[in-house]
């Protein structure tokens, strides 16, 4: 075995924890293809090879539309506790422990998809996974910023009544364009979610530069940041992050696949590293991006040069930074440290 084949060997089995990744992003080409067959009426292909090609951008905007071609396949309660449940299962085969999902639950309930039924569908799938996989799996509800303060204040209900809001529900997120949809305009929302008890972690700095980072920081009360990848323009930013120790959420490839960043030679990882930022590796939306978690740990192996003793910390980080209860913490890290030691053991 080469020194890579045995990294990634170590990758496979490494318990990991996943804090950034889309629920409809996360569908697999058989769960598409599946649902474009029944809805003859899709642009989405439904033979699997010709998903690689639908799934190659040309730019953000691009990729948003395809996105949205996915969202409306999921037409069904049913749907949308299958989808679920099959994220679930890709996520336990790859040793993630536990899953921060991101749902945009707006999509789902202007399709028509009725919002009792849409929550039981997320908690059953979620309560099936964590009997059957052990992966646990909690929610972040995002709000596709480009549809509007509409969107805004229909996820925030959904988030924080009390009637609606499921158990799984941690957090609350922004996400979708960023250009030409500032962050400030979110600001009642994200102050009533985070008095409901929510976390905040919008995305920011994906497509457009570190001021949207800052505004997220000032306005939304940004916990950790969904990719923050400008950051690394402004040095006062960088300095900021490490020094309040608010952690990066970032998706190497997707950063590639979207064309936010030109290669992955390029991308600023290094940069947050150096500057004493936590940083924490995610796969956004893997099938659409060719990728899972395990190829985007070892991305970070190759870019940050870590051995297995630095991929277990990159992976020790999204536990610690993760909505996650202490005791299931220490369970993952104390999992994490006797798989490592296990592995180096002579
Ligand atoms: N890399 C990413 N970066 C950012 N977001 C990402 C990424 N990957 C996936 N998303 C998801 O895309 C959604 C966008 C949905 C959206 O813009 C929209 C606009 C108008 C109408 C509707 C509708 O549903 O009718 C939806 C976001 O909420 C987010 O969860
Ligand atoms: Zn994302």
């Amino acid at each position: 075995m080469t020194t890579t084949d045995h990294l990634h060997a170590f990758i496979a089995d490494l318990p990991k924890a996943e804090l950034h990744v889309h629920h409809v992003g996360s569908a697999s080409p058989r769960i598409v293809s599946e649902l474009a067959a029944r809805h003859p009426d899709s642009k989405v292909p439904t033979d699997p090879e010709a998903l690689v090609d639908y799934f190659t951008f040309t730019d953000f905007a691009h990729f948003i539309d395809v996105y949205l071609s996915v969202v409306d396949l999921i037409r069904t309660p049913e749907d949308v506790r299958l989808l679920t449940y099959e994220v679930a299962r890709e996520l336990a085969r790859q040793q993630v422990r536990y899953a921060e999902l991101t749902i945009t639950p707006f999509s789902s309930t202007r399709r028509g998809i009725d919002e009792r039924a849409f929550m039981e569908a997320i908690e059953d799938a979620r309560k099936a996974a964590e009997s059957e996989f052990g992966t646990v799996l909690r929610w972040c509800f995002d709000i596709p910023g480009e549809a509007g303060l509409e969107a805004a204040e229909e996820t925030t209900r959904l988030a924080t009544d009390d009637r609606l809001r499921p158990e799984g529900l941690v957090s609350f997120g922004l996400g979708g364009p960023e250009i030409g949809v500032p962050r400030p305009q979110f600001k009642p929302y994200f102050d009533r979610a985070i008095a409901a008890g929510l976390h905040s972690v919008p995305h920011a700095g994906e497509t457009t530069g570190p001021e949207t980072v800052w505004d997220a920081l000032t306005h939304l009360r940004a916990e950790r940041i969904g990719h923050g990848t400008s950051s690394f323009q402004d040095p006062a930013l960088l300095t900021h992050l490490a020094d309040h120790r608010i952690p990066l959420e970032v998706c190497p490839t997707s950063n590639i696949a979207t064309r936010a960043v030109r290669t992955l030679d390029e991308h600023p990882i290094k940069e947050f590293v150096k500057a004493g930022i936590v940083v924490t590796i995610n796969s956004d939306d893997p099938p659409m991006f060719g990728t899972d978690l395990n190829s985007e740990y070892a991305v970070a192996a190759r870019l940050l040069n870590l051995d297995e003793q630095g991929l277990a910390a990159l992976a020790k980080n999204a536990v610690d930074v993760s909505f996650l209860d202490e005791p299931g913490k220490a369970r993952i890290k104390d999992e994490i440290d006797s798989y490592t030691a296990t592995w180096l053991a002579p």
